[in-house]
């Protein structure tokens, strides 16, 4: 029996009509929600700590802002949108010894709940509102009248109503434009570490680079590299986005379909599978989350270098070089911090 999916027609605003939305944190979800609400008619506030540079912006965006705890005591509906390993600390610090009966905590990924480093009181509503895209799509598409689907899911509901109150702040995000498809807190931590680790940001980026390295160290140009293996990426992904794999295929050559279908199996091929298999494994027994939460406790060194080295890689000169020619392609000012958006 396929899965329900909540549309437009499936929700409405009014559980958050004449509620205070709290969104603590201003950074790539935080402000996406916050300004997709805001302009859905939803009375928003932001908290954020004293010395972040998200508050200027915040501001400028018309937001009161608020110092954390000041935010959750004024908040219905706290959406926590702090880095998932800062969240524990957060918690603990202000949002814990404000958080009375009846309000809701929300979060946009279940990191903090499913591994335990926030354990709320039973007398107040846990909800997830997860966008199944990266914050400044979810705000960009909203803008343009397009929603990114999300997940939904209640992890304790004392007051009946967490379900209409996740589906009212999904509508508001713009998600229910998109489809929203109710999970648990379990299901959407495994899924989305899963996704982002294996297939989207990890596994894309390491056959990207691995791509134009084979190419440049055969002799070919980082340019052509660049063009075949990134640049060309996207247009057929938003074939795939738009009509499937099969979709896509019906675009491109013969000649491309028939090195798809027979060398690209060679490629990721069963070895392949077995090591998502052991990263999934990881993420389910907790070992991944215990390593990213000793990481962030010694100030993020290897996670930092990592960074580091990933800048330095010769297709982000190449590439950077060749989007400066493509006046369509909005050059991001990440001067601001991670709120930093196309607007
Ligand atoms: N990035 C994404 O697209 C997605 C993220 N998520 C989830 O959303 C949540 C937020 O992640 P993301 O938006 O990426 O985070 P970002 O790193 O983009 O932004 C974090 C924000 O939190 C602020 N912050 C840090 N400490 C505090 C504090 N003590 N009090 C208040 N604000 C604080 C930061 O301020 P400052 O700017 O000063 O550092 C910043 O504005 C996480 O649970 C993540 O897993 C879910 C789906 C997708
Ligand atoms: C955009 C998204 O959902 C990711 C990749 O999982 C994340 O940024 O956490």
């Amino acid at each position: 029996m396929p899965a329900k999916i909540y549309t437009e027609k499936d929700a409405s605003l009014a559980p958050l009509k004449g509620k205070t939305c709290a969104v603590i944190g201003f950074g790539s979800q935080g402000h996406a929600h916050a300004l997709n609400l805001k302009e859905s008619g939803v009375n928003v506030i932001i908290g954020l700590y004293a010395g972040s540079k998200s508050r200027k912006v915040a501001e400028e965006k018309g937001f009161k802002v608020y110092d954390t705890a000041e935010a959750v005591k004024l908040g219905d509906v706290i959406f926590v949108a702090v880095p998932d390993t800062k969240i524990g600390g957060v918690y603990e610090k202000d949002i814990a010894p404000n958080l009375v009966k009846g309000k809701t905590l929300l979060f946009s990924h279940g990191f903090a709940i499913h591994y335990k480093t926030v354990v709320p009181p039973a007398d107040v509503n846990v909800i997830m509102v997860a966008p199944k895209g990266p914050g400044h799509i979810v705000r960009r598409q909203y803008t343009e009248g397009k929603g990114v689907p999300g997940l939904i899911a209640i992890y304790q509901d004392p007051s009946k109503k967490s379900k209409q109150i996740a589906l009212a702040w999904a509508h508001g995000v713009g998600c229910t434009r998109g489809g929203v498809l109710q999970t648990s807190f379990q299901e959407e931590t495994e899924t989305d570490l899963f996704g982002e680790q294996t297939v989207l940001c990890g596994g894309t980026s390491a056959l990207v680079q691995a791509g134009f390295e084979v190419l440049v160290e055969a002799g070919y140009a980082p340019e052509m590299a660049y063009f075949e293996c990134l640049h060309e990426l996207k247009l057929i992904v938003d074939l795939m986005n738009e009509s499937g794999i099969a979709g896509m295929r019906f675009s491109i050559s013969e000649t491309a379909k028939w090195g798809d279908v027979k060398v690209g199996p060679k490629i990721i091929d069963a070895s392949v599978k077995k090591r998502m298999k052991a990263a999934l494994k990881e993420i389910q027994n907790g070992k991944f989350a215990k390593e990213w939460i000793k990481e962030t406790e010694t100030g993020y060194k290897t996670f930092n270098q990592l960074l580091k080295d990933g800048e330095k890689h010769p297709i982000e000169k190449t590439g950077a070089r060749l989007r400066s020619l493509m006046p369509w392609i909005k050059k991001r000012d990440f001067k601001g911090g991670q709120q930093a958006s196309y607007e």
